[in-house]
């Protein structure tokens, strides 16, 4: 029977021998079965690839040195009693470093392409979670030369062939062996069965016995008997026991690659951690339980200005002064002894105090799992600029810009809760209104920048002179109030107590001022009101406060006043008042009267028109009444210009009559009206519209006049006197013009104050002032009346004393024009 065999290089199991037969252990042990069989075996040089694929598809009747494998099984036929017994070993260059399996990590290994090694191999570096580089190669010999070369660190190769062939490529066996395998000849699936049958015979003959032709063909090729004495089981426990340490020991490994993945995956874990920690814009710490930094994420390393390295181990005395370590020693000792989790503002400063945040801080206790605290982790954020913020919109929204105080907003808040404290409490407390004289004239003549200037040294002022606890405020304007808390339970110690403070502010407010290098003078007048007094409304003691400061001005200025009732109902009426002259002045409610000007020989030579209101239900209201108010409200501007207007038009209904048109008028005006811008130009426009003569028209002012911005009066006055005007200075001698001044007003006459006239015959000072006054107007070359004459003895008097001109009930009172027109000299004049 011809057998076709396969043949490949793999000394000292099988090659082709030099005389073209077939050679090695499982060729010779072949060749003598062939012999005692009769078989003609034809030698199929192939390499171990196609050898296999050849033998698959019949080409080839048996293969020798096939492991068995179940794949193998499916395509190929095995006989049963093994042909040789063997296991895959390593082989490499001399110093290779290669003793377990765990060195093949990236190391390139040359196996036979398509062998069974190879997928075991593949296997078991998997399993050991180990990467190399498999060269697949056509045959052993192609593997050792890739070593020798250094193309393969390492080569595998049955342990047979490796150790027959290594020393010829100077290579050595290293203790890397796995596999062990029993080889068999193989041939294609359901044929050739007579083969192995015959195959299986004469090895189990001579694998009995020692001295058989299988033995002796083992020793020829350098085998090692014992191996194959050793008991088929027992080679199997062998297995076994290799296969069992073989998993103990992947298991080792796979263990220690657990253990290295874990601590890879805690490091990157780790550093994953560190970079969200330092990648946050908040500051993140762990201190132990004796306040030592453990950790500090990137934030707290900058803020400290040190490397993490350098943080750890110190406490907060290093990085902030006695106070902050101090405040944040008690909030840690909170979370470490008491296990709270505590959320706070901390506000940190440097140790040299230079520089100070505020941060939110949430720090929290960080415990073992018994419960034990072994440190605290703090978050904190820095909430400085945030608190900024809300202190700038505080401020706007609570105090004044200009002084810093604070404003009504805040005023009223704070009254609020002082009034509700005062229901409980019984002490007293009050409002103090306080309001600069004549502010407006300074804003209007030096400008507004000065006005603020002064505003806020009044504010300096009056903030060095009141309690901590006091509420001190700016309204607005020239309004400043001050709440004082915590008076005196029994009224009058409160009354003296507060009187005390009001009038020392009163003192220092009217201290001169320096506004751009000049000294200016400035005064306040002050109302108060009780907290016990204001039946508990923020409203009413406000106003209170208010209407009682209208009384210091209308006492004068530079003063204070007590809220009363009866200043309540004078305010009251003065109210009704101001609404009925509003609407008088739009229902022409008023008229003039007029009272006589006479000469020494009782010569009529005019007279001065007064001002009368024509109440529909009071009846004729007298100027004293109405006319401060009008001043107060601004209304004395429309009623002065119809004042003048009517003055005007009795001038022209004078000047029609020959025996009246010399008599001049003297027409009030008040301080208010004649400094308004527009007074000159309303004269101008009056004379103009009525036609009247400006020499006949006689405006008569007060030395009130005179207390502010002078230069202006005389610049007005003198574009009146051009025209004609003349100008007379009432109440003369109760006020205190200059002498510099009257020289350079351009006056025409001088008024005697009525209150002069009215003691002159019993008080000598009032006639000696009567007397310098005549001679003043002398010497100024003005004339002099004298007002408020009411008999003959005094006219007479002022006679003597050298005054011409008279005015009062002696010659008469001031009535309709009718009467004046119909006037004559009085009996026995
Ligand atoms: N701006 C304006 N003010 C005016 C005007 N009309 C009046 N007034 C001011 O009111 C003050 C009070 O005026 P009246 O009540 O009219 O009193 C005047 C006379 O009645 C009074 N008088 C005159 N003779 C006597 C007298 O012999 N005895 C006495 N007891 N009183 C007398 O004097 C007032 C006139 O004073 P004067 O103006 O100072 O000359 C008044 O003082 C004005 O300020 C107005 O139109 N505009």
């Amino acid at each position: 029977r011809e057998v076709r065999v396969g043949v490949y290089a793999n000394e000292p199991k099988i090659l082709l021998g030099q005389d073209g037969q077939l050679s090695g252990i499982l060729g010779e042990v072949l060749g003598e079965i062939a012999r005692q069989e009769n078989w003609r075996l034809i030698p199929v040089p192939c390499d171990w690839q196609a050898c296999l694929e050849l033998t698959q598809n019949g080409s080839i009747d048996l293969l020798p040195d096939v492991a068995f494998s179940a794949e193998r099984a499916l395509h190929l036929d095995f006989h049963r009693q093994p042909s040789l017994y063997s296991w895959s070993q390593l082989y490499s260059r001399e110093g290779a470093k290669l003793k377990s399996i765990l060195d093949l990590e990236d190391r390139r290994i040359a196996v036979l392409a398509g062998s069974i090694q190879q997928d075991y191999l593949q296997t078991l570096l998997d399993s050991f979670g180990l990467h190399a580089q498999l060269i697949p190669v056509h045959s052993l010999a192609e593997g050792f030369e890739l070593v020798a070369n250094q193309q393969a660190d390492t080569a595998v190769a049955n342990q047979r062939f490796g150790d027959y062939q290594a020393p010829g490529y100077q290579l050595r066996g290293t203790p890397i062996m796995f596999q062990p395998a029993q080889l068999f000849y193989a041939t294609r699936k359901g044929a050739n069965a007579d083969l192995l049958a015959g195959i299986d015979r004469h090895l189990r003959e001579w694998q009995d016995s020692p001295s058989s032709y299988y033995y002796q063909t083992l020793q020829r090729w350098g085998g090692e008997r014992p191996r194959l004495l050793v008991p088929s089981e027992a080679w199997w426990g062998l297995a076994v026991l290799a296969g069992l340490l073989l998993t103990a020991l992947a298991g080792a490994v796979v263990l220690r690659r657990q253990v290295d993945e874990k601590t890879r995956h805690l490091k990157a874990s780790e550093q994953h951690l560190n970079t969200i920690l330092d990648s946050v814009e908040a500051y993140i710490y762990i201190k132990d339980p004796e306040l030592r930094y453990q950790y500090a994420n990137r934030k707290v390393c900058e803020l400290f200005g040190l490397p993490l390295a350098q943080v750890v181990g110190q406490t907060d005395e290093r990085f902030f002064d006695a106070a902050t370590a101090a405040n944040l020693h008690d909030n840690d000792r909170r979370v470490l002894l008491l296990g709270e989790r505590v959320e706070t503002e901390e506000v940190n400063r440097s140790p040299d105090g230079s520089l100070e945040q505020t941060y939110l801080s949430v720090k929290l206790p960080l415990r073992h799992p018994d419960g034990r605290i072994y440190a605290l982790c703090g978050i904190s954020t820095d909430i400085s600029e945030h608190k900024k913020n809300l202190e700038q919109i505080h401020r706007l929204a609570f105090y004044d810009l200009l002084t810093g105080l604070p404003n009504r907003r805040l005023l009223l808040d704070r009254l609020q809760h002082a009034l509700a404290q005062h229901g409980r409490n019984q002490l007293d407390g009050a409002l103090l209104f306080i309001d600069l004289d004549n502010f407006k004239d300074l804003n209007d003549t030096l400008g507004h920048d000065m006005g603020d200037r002064l505003l806020q040294q009044v504010a300096q002022r009056l903030g060095s002179h009141v309690r901590e606890e006091d509420t001190l405020a700016r309204l607005g304007g020239d309004e400043f109030v001050l709440m004082l808390e915590g008076l005196h339970p029994q009224h009058p110690e409160a009354i003296a107590q507060i009187e005390t403070v009001a009038s020392k502010l009163i003192q220092v407010l009217a201290e001169p001022y320096a506004l751009q290098g000049r000294n200016h003078t400035s005064t306040a007048s002050i109302g108060i009101a009780l907290f016990s007094e204001a039946r508990g409304t923020v409203d009413e003691l406000l106003k209170r406060a208010d209407l009682a400061m209208y009384e210091a001005k209308a006492a004068g200025r530079n003063t204070l006043r007590f809220f009363n009732p009866q200043m309540q109902a004078e305010v009251s009426a003065r109210a009704n008042l101001e609404n009925d002259l509003r609407q008088s002045l739009a229902e022409r409610q008023f008229v003039l009267h007029y009272q006589p000007q006479v000469d020494a020989q009782g010569q009529l030579l005019g007279a001065e028109a007064l001002v009368r209101w024509q109440h529909p239900s009071r009846g004729l209201v007298a100027p004293g009444e109405f006319i401060p108010l009008a001043e107060s409200t601004g209304l004395i501007l429309p009623l002065g210009r119809w004042i003048l207007h009517s003055a005007c038009q009795q001038l022209v209904a004078w000047a029609a009559d020959a025996e009246r048109e010399q008599l001049t008028l003297a027409v009030n005006v008040s301080a208010r009206q004649f400094h308004h811008r527009d007074f000159v130009d309303d004269v101008f426009a009056v004379l103009d519209e009525t036609g009247a003569n400006p020499q006949r028209l006689e405006l008569e002012l007060t030395e009130s006049h005179l207390v502010q911005d002078v230069e202006t009066m005389i610049v007005k006055m003198g574009l009146l006197k051009a025209r004609g005007v003349r100008f007379a200075l009432d109440d003369f001698g109760t006020g205190y013009s200059s002498l510099s001044y009257l020289k350079r007003l351009p006056l025409n006459q001088l008024k005697i104050d009525r209150s002069f006239v009215r003691d002159l015959l019993s008080d000598p000072n009032d006639a000696a002032i009567v007397r310098t006054i005549v001679a003043l107007g002398g010497s100024l070359d003005l004339q002099v009346i004298a007002e408020g004459v009411e008999t003959r003895a005094q006219r007479d008097s002022l006679l003597r004393l050298g005054c011409q001109r008279f005015q009062g009930y002696l010659f008469g009172k001031p009535e309709a024009a009718q009467r004046l027109e119909q006037w004559s000299l009085p009996a026995g004049a």
